[in-house]
């Protein structure tokens, strides 16, 4: 039986992946060869030594020690795209929310609690409705960094809505510039991006080169009634900042899915407890995505949207054993744990070596299963981290 432990909520149509027969699956479970987990932060949750993946059934991996797990080969997915057109939709909900009156008028409405005369009120609120006026999208500016999964969905949704795109991405991936629409205008810096729009919109991963990108600094150049959306990370934005430039005049709003203290009961800040991907579609896409990932790799070794590991992938054929190893990418192990194969007459009938970084990782199919002896000389060879018999 194969033992996974879950984190957090995970959608029953993923868990009701994993069958009852070969999985053992929960909370509880104590020697889990495979984690699934969505917003959980592990830094500080030692895993057990029987841990071979942990899949992330979400985009952002910011709540795992990716670099640790990959020194003791520990394989990390995610499940990319899976809830983008959640985001998306609650990032168009913010733009609307930041465009109008919404929240300010319905919060006013709520006050009218004492009134018992429907002429009387129609009278008051049509004429208070001019406090709560706003302005339309169509037409404005809209800056995506990131135009990953959800930056794409959402500067495509923005054109349909008339708006003017600007995107900046440094790295953009061919599958991802794929989706985005040629109408989105390419942005050289995030300065250039920051000081031209209304809007701006930030679906970057948290990482080193992404912490605090919306600074004292880079608020500077924003025009003073733009609105900034965070619907990526809490560290992407310098919090203290904005506030600084909202209470300055020099910033219109900040419409977020992060709520930090200093951004509490602001009247220009909308925050949100990170429901962007908070719909039963997405939770579901994540689950099975996450689930299908993690059994492809327990059962069969392959490893398929990993964030450490290469994508490595080889259809079961006619041999009777597989063995999988993970070893630190220096020159060399393929060719002495061959060696080991050969000196004791084990026939490898299919092989595939993939490397990512410091680590490369293999799938072997055997003409049979070799004896407690070669496996454990297998496990011996310098370099190699950590070997499998499927
Ligand atoms: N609020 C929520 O519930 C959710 C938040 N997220 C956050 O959104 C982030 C993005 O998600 P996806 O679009 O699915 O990921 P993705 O990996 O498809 O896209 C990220 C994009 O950011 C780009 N990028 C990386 N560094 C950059 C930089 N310094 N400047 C500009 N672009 C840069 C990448 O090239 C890539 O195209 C996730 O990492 C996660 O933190 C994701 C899903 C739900
Ligand atoms: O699972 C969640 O609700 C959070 C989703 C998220 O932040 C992500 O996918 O990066």
């Amino acid at each position: 039986m194969y033992q996974i432990r879950t984190y957090n909520k995970i959608s029953d149509k993923g868990l009701s992946r994993f069958s009852k027969d070969q999985y053992n699956v929960g909370e509880d479970v104590g020697q889990p060869d495979a984690v699934i987990l969505r917003s959980q932060k592990l830094h500080n949750e030692p895993l057990p030594e029987s841990v071979l993946g942990v899949a992330r059934a979400g985009a952002g991996v910011n709540n795992v020690p990716v670099e640790e797990y990959t020194k003791k080969g520990i394989v990390v997915f995610n499940t990319p795209g899976a809830n983008a057109n959640a985001v998306k939709e609650l990032v168009l909900a913010g733009m609307l929310l930041g465009s109008r009156g919404i929240l300010q008028g319905k919060d006013y409405v709520n006050t009218l609690g004492d009134m018992t005369d429907a002429g009387e009120m129609s009278k008051l609120l049509e004429a208070e409705k001019k406090r709560f006026a706003g302005s339309e999208l169509a037409g404005k500016k809209l800056g995506i960094i990131g135009l990953g999964a959800i930056g794409s969905m959402v500067a495509n949704a923005a054109l349909a809505l008339d708006m003017e795109v600007l995107g900046f991405d440094p790295a953009l991936s061919v599958e991802a510039a794929w989706r985005l629409s040629s109408n989105v205008r390419r942005m050289e810096s995030v300065q250039a991006l920051l000081s031209q729009v209304d809007y701006v919109s930030l679906h970057v991963p948290a990482i080193e080169a992404t912490r605090n990108l919306i600074n004292a600094e880079t608020l500077s150049v924003m025009k003073p009634n733009a609105v900034i959306l965070n619907f990526a990370r809490e560290a992407i934005v310098d919090a203290s900042a904005v506030v600084e430039a909202l209470n300055a005049g020099k910033l219109g709003q900040y419409i977020c899915d992060f709520p930090e203290p200093c951004l509490i009961g602001h009247d220009k800040v909308v925050a949100l407890p990170h429901i962007g991907a908070s719909t039963a579609e997405a939770e579901e896409n994540c689950a099975v995505m996450a689930a299908n990932q993690l059994m492809d790799f327990l059962e069969n070794g392959n490893i398929v949207n990993s964030v450490n590991f290469p994508h490595t992938v080889m259809a079961r054929g006619e041999g009777g054993c597989r063995i999988t190893f993970t070893n630190e990418n220096v020159s060399g192990v393929l060719g002495n744990v061959l060696s080991v194969f050969a000196a004791n007459n084990v026939n490898v009938i299919d092989m595939v070596n993939k490397s990512r970084n410091d680590v490369a990782y293999n799938i072997l199919d055997l003409a049979e299963k070799p004896s407690e002896d070669v496996i454990a000389a297998l496990k011996a060879v310098e370099h190699v981290i950590s070997l499998r018999v499927i």
